[in-house]
C-alpha cells in the first residue's frame, strides 16, 4: 500500500489565533519525515489536521488525492500516535488488541505481541496501572502493529528511558525495510533521533520554514572560522546565522548554497570549513531576533 500526502496553502486557527500559515507540502511513501520546531510552533496543530481531529480553516489536505477530513477511506490509511490520558482505563493490552484487531484491518496482532515482549509491558494490568513510559510504548506498540500506510508519532517517546527509546527509534527503521510506508515523527529530541530522518519539516511560528531532504539540509549549513578580517570579508552577502569571537579569530555559522567564487575565496584564505548539526541549525533558524539583527 502506497500513499501520497500533499498539503496546499494550508492555515488553521483557533478562534481568532492563527496557529498554521499557508503550509504548502508533499510527502511521499517509504520515506520518514522529521517535524521540528519551538513549543506553540503549530507541530501538534498540523498532525491533527492529517489526523483528521480538526479541519483545516483554508487549503486542501489531501491523502491519495482525497480530502482528508470526514472520509472514512482516507482515515482508514491513518494511526496518530500522540499522549493519551489512561487515567480511566481498566482495559489491559489484550483488550485493546481486540478492538484493534476489529476496527483496523491492517492490524498485525503478531507483530503487536512481539513488540509487547520487547517493549517488556505487562498484559495483565489495566492501562491506568502503567507508568507514563510504559503506556507511550503501548501506544507506539499500536501505532507501528497497525501498519497503516501514513504513520504518525506525536513526540511519541514521553516517559520513556533511554534503551526504550532506542527500542523504538530501531524498530521504526526496521518496519521501514520490512513494510515501507509514510512516517512522520514530531520531536524535540532532534539530536538524538535525526538519524531516522530521510528529510526534514521546519515550522516556526505556524510556518513551514524548512522542507528538506537531510543530506541537502545538513549541506547548506556549515561552519566557517580564521582570522576576524578575512572571515568578515567573506561573510558578506552571505546568510549569517550565529558568530562567536574569541582573541583574533571568528567563527560563524552560514546557510545557504555557497557561491563558487566564494569558496575559492575561503580556500585563498585558508579559512576552515566545518560541518553543523541539525540541532545547531534548528536553534539557529527558529531563533528569536532583534528587529536590527
Ligand atoms: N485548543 C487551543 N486553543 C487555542 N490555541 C491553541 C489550542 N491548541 C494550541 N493552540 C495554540 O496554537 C499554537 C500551536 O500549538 P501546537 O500545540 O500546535 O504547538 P506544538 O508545536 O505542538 O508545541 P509543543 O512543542 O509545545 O508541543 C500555540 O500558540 C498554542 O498556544
Amino acid at each position: 500500500m502506497t500513499v501520497k500526502v500533499e498539503a496546499n496553502q494550508i492555515s488553521f486557527s483557533y478562534k481568532n489565533f492563527e496557529a498554521l500559515t499557508n503550509i504548502d507540502f508533499t510527502l511521499e511513501n517509504g520515506k520518514i519525515y522529521g517535524l521540528i520546531g519551538r513549543n506553540g510552533a503549530g507541530k501538534t496543530s498540523l498532525l491533527s489536521l492529517l489526523a483528521a481531529y480538526q479541519k483545516s480553516t483554508s487549503g486542501n489536505l489531501k491523502i491519495d488525492g482525497e480530502n482528508i477530513f470526514e472520509n472514512e477511506r482516507a482515515m482508514a490509511k491513518v494511526t496518530f500516535v500522540h499522549q493519551v490520558d489512561y487515567k480511566d482505563e481498566y482495559d489491559t493490552i489484550p483488550q485493546f488488541f481486540e478492538l484493534a484487531n476489529r476496527y483496523r484491518p491492517t492490524f498485525d496482532q503478531q507483530y503487536a505481541e512481539q513488540l509487547v515482549e520487547l517493549f517488556q509491558l505487562p498484559t495483565d494490568k489495566p492501562l491506568k496501572e502503567l507508568s507514563t513510559g510504559m503506556q507511550s510504548a503501548f501506544n507506539v506498540t499500536i501505532g507501528l502493529a497497525n501498519r497503516t500506510p501514513l504513520t504518525i508519532f506525536d513526540e511519541a517517546y514521553q516517559g520513556m528511558d533511554a534503551p526504550t527509546r532506542e527500542v523504538f527509534y530501531n524498530e521504526i527503521l526496521e518496519e521501514q525495510e520490512r513494510n515501507p510506508r509514510l512516517f512522520i515523527l514530531s520531536t524535540h529530541l532532534v539530536s538524538e533521533m535525526e538519524y531516522l530522518f530521510d528529510e526534514v519539516l521546519m515550522i516556526d511560528k505556524g510556518k513551514l520554514i524548512v522542507k528538506e531532504d537531510m543530506g541537502s539540509l545538513l549541506q547548506k549549513g556549515f561552519s566557517i572560522t580564521g582570522a576576524i578580517d578575512d572571515i568578515e570579508q567573506v561573510v558578506s552577502g552571505l546568510q549569517v546565522l550565529s558568530e562567536q569571537q574569541l582573541g583574533g579569530t571568528k567563527s560563524v555559522m552560514v546557510y545557504g548554497e555557497l557561491p563558487k567564487e566564494k569558496e575559492e575565496e575561503i580556500k585563498q584564505k585558508g579559512l576552515e570549513i566545518g560541518s553543523v548539526s541539525l540541532h545547531d541549525l534548528f536553534i539557529q533558524l527558529t531563533k528569536e531576533r532583534n528587529k536590527d539583527e
